[in-house]
């Protein structure tokens, strides 16, 4: 739903501009509304005098007269002129202060949850899709609704100045009729606009499409298979189809909006000043002077002219404020996710360390997933049902499952990106959830299965392991060669400081595989700066034979006795485990040695001799 008129709720912005730029756009607003209404009292000064000079000739009492009142008349046309791109641009800087107050909110939102529970909400997340598709490609932004209802300061004053002058100088009601007739205009105008931009915003979902379509079509993601599937002709078509849907009706409501009122207002305007103006021409000679017939004329005028759509204004404050909205609703939808519990099962008594001490140790038995349940937001079904999980001290334990299993959600707990909804993750006894979150996760190294690739240096990209350290440039090298990513690196034509972001100059695109190398070297950084637990969702998938192979040769060295977990579709890395866990319906189904999970002839065995068939070896 779009708000009538919004210039209070958008003047309600302006204080986060700061006070230089508020108190500009206040002077120089009224300046811009003065001005014309000095140049109309000069120039039908100017036009009154005619007579005079011709009685009186030209003299020196005529010419200061006629040169003074051009003067000002002048004067007060060419500071309007140069005012308003000024008032213009002081504007602008008021409206970017307050987008980016706004960006930055909407950022401190978004990042300021600890956990990823309101993320992984449908109506938080539409929120959040809304709140930046408005903020970035908005028609009209809170802070150009705010310099536009300043803006609306000078026509205000105009129209004032306008009526208040046929008020006085000719007849109380012409100045009425004239302020009213000028409001009803403007009222239309309002409602036309209004009705325009709620059809535009009901086809909102259209829009979208073709936003998506546009997009796709221009950005690189979908490139390859566009062209090798032939999807072009079936872009255009879709794209064509998409254009009529959104754009027809938007065009029929145009016409709606705009035309009837017009017609109607239109009108009753012509009559209204018609009468002003035969008024004003019946009047007697000698009950208006001369330049008070000028001014009266020009003032009528004038103010009529006021009637128009103003487009340093309506649109700004009939839209604008959507962003506004988008972002509180965002806001308020993050605040509405209800708080996780965040300890549970009742049979081990958890530890409070001391908060000021916010140490965690090491672990020394391991981590216990205890009886651990959990679902996503909006989801019936739990994707742990009451987990009994053990991962042992400087060990690593692979767990395998079907997709969706829930082997990334263990990821995601372990993390503290979610809570359990019951249950609890203990490290030695004590819930994870005690510990400052900090100092937890400080604890952690992560390879996530959809690790971020930063369009950064591969330096800070292996920085990031251990930000406090990003200095340790020895040891972002060492890591690098610990991961096999060194050598490729140093061959990049800008070596290891080179962005790595094609877009970006003199930057560079590494391949799905060296990009995985870049997360095992961030993990392994994050390990050498301290942290005792390691998490490998799929660290393998993309690398190669010998590549896979090398990095468990050597995987001993490199997590150096950290507890891990691995997780992995590969039984080629997983059956190198210490232990291996088979994750069904929510809970463990088998775990073991590779050799005992064989001996069980299990699911575990079917799942490996399934795969290692299909390369030939039957034999474990
Ligand atoms: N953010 C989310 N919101 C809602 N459901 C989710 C979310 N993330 C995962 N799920 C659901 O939870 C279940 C477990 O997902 P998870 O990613 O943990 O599986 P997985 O075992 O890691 O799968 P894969 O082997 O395919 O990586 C799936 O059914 C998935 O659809």
């Amino acid at each position: 739903m779009i708000r009538q008129w919004t210039p209070a709720r958008a003047l309600r912005l302006a204080p986060l501009a700061g006070p230089g730029p508020v108190t500009a756009l206040l002077v120089l607003n009224t300046a811009v509304g003065v001005l014309p209404i000095v140049f109309v009292v000069a120039s039908s000064r100017l036009l009154g005098a005619v007579p005079q000079v011709a009685d009186a000739g030209w003299n020196a009492s005529t010419q200061r007269l006629l040169v003074t009142n051009f003067a000002v008349a002048v004067g007060a046309l060419l500071l309007r002129e140069a005012l308003t791109p000024l008032r213009d641009a002081v504007g602008e800087l008021l409206a970017r202060r307050i987008d980016g107050v706004l960006i930055d909110d909407l950022m401190a939102a978004a990042l300021g949850t600890d956990d990823l529970v309101p993320l992984t909400d449908p109506r938080v997340t539409d929120a959040l899709r809304t709140a930046v598709r408005e903020l970035e490609e908005g028609v009209r932004s809170p802070g150009q609704a705010a310099a536009g209802a300043f803006a609306l300061l000078a026509r205000v004053v105009e129209w004032l100045g306008y009526c208040l002058a046929v008020a006085v100088l000719f007849a109380w009601w012409a100045g009425l009729v004239l302020g009213a007739v000028v409001l009803l205009f403007r009222r239309a105008q309002r409602r036309g606009l209004r009705r325009y931009a709620e059809a535009r915003a009901a086809l909102d979902g259209a829009e979208r499409r073709v936003d998506y379509l546009r997009r796709l079509s221009v950005e690189p993601g979908a490139g390859p298979e566009i062209r090798v599937f032939g999807l072009r002709g079936w872009l255009w078509d879709e794209l064509g189809a998409a254009y009529r849907a959104w754009l027809t009706p938007v065009w029929a409501a145009r016409r709606k909006a705009y035309l009837g009122p017009f017609y109607l207002v239109t009108a009753v305007g012509v009559v209204a000043v018609g009468g002003v103006l035969a008024g004003l021409g019946a009047t007697a000679s000698g009950a208006l002077s001369l330049t008070g017939f000028f001014l009266v004329t020009q003032a009528t005028l004038g103010a009529v002219r006021l009637g128009e759509f103003y487009p340093e204004t309506d649109l700004q404050v009939t839209v604008g404020m959507r962003a506004y909205d988008a972002v509180r609703r965002f806001r308020t939808e993050v605040a509405k996710v209800p708080d996780r519990p965040r300890t549970g099962g009742a049979t081990v008594t958890p530890r409070i360390p001391d908060p000021a001490q916010s140490r965690v140790p090491d672990p020394r038995d391991g981590i216990h997933f205890d009886q651990v349940t959990f679902r996503y937001p909006g989801r019936r079904e739990a994707v742990l049902d009451r987990l009994d999980l053990t991962l042992a001290a400087g060990q690593c334990t692979a767990i395998v499952g079907a997709n969706g299993a829930g082997k990334s959600t263990i990821v995601k707990l372990l993390a503290r990106l979610h809570a359990p909804d019951q249950g609890a993750v203990r490290l030695d006894g004590t819930d994870i959830a005690d510990y400052p979150l900090d100092a937890w996760r400080r604890k952690l190294a992560v390879i996530f299965q959809d690790f971020a690739r930063y369009e950064v240096s591969a330096t800070d990209n292996i920085g990031f392991g251990a930000v406090r350290a990003i200095d340790d440039q020895s040891g972002i090298r060492a890591a690098a060669e610990a991961a096999g990513i060194a050598a490729d690196l140093d061959r990049l034509p800008g070596g290891p400081d080179a962005p790595l972001a094609r877009h970006i100059g003199g930057g560079v695109q590494l391949s799905g595989g060296q990009w995985q190398r870049i997360a095992l070297a961030r993990a392994v950084f994050a390990l050498r700066h301290g942290c005792p637990i390691l998490v490998l969702d799929e660290p393998t998938a993309s690398l190669d034979v010998r590549s896979e192979a090398r990095f468990f040769d050597e995987f001993t060295d490199l997590v150096g006795g950290a507890t891990t977990v691995l997780i992995s579709h590969r039984f080629s890395t997983v059956r190198r485990a210490d232990h291996i866990v088979v994750l069904d319906g929510g809970r463990v189904a088998e775990q073991g040695s590779h050799a005992q999970l064989l001996a069980q002839q299990g699911r575990y065995a079917g799942m490996f001799r399934l795969q290692a068939a299909r390369f030939g070896q039957v034999r474990a």
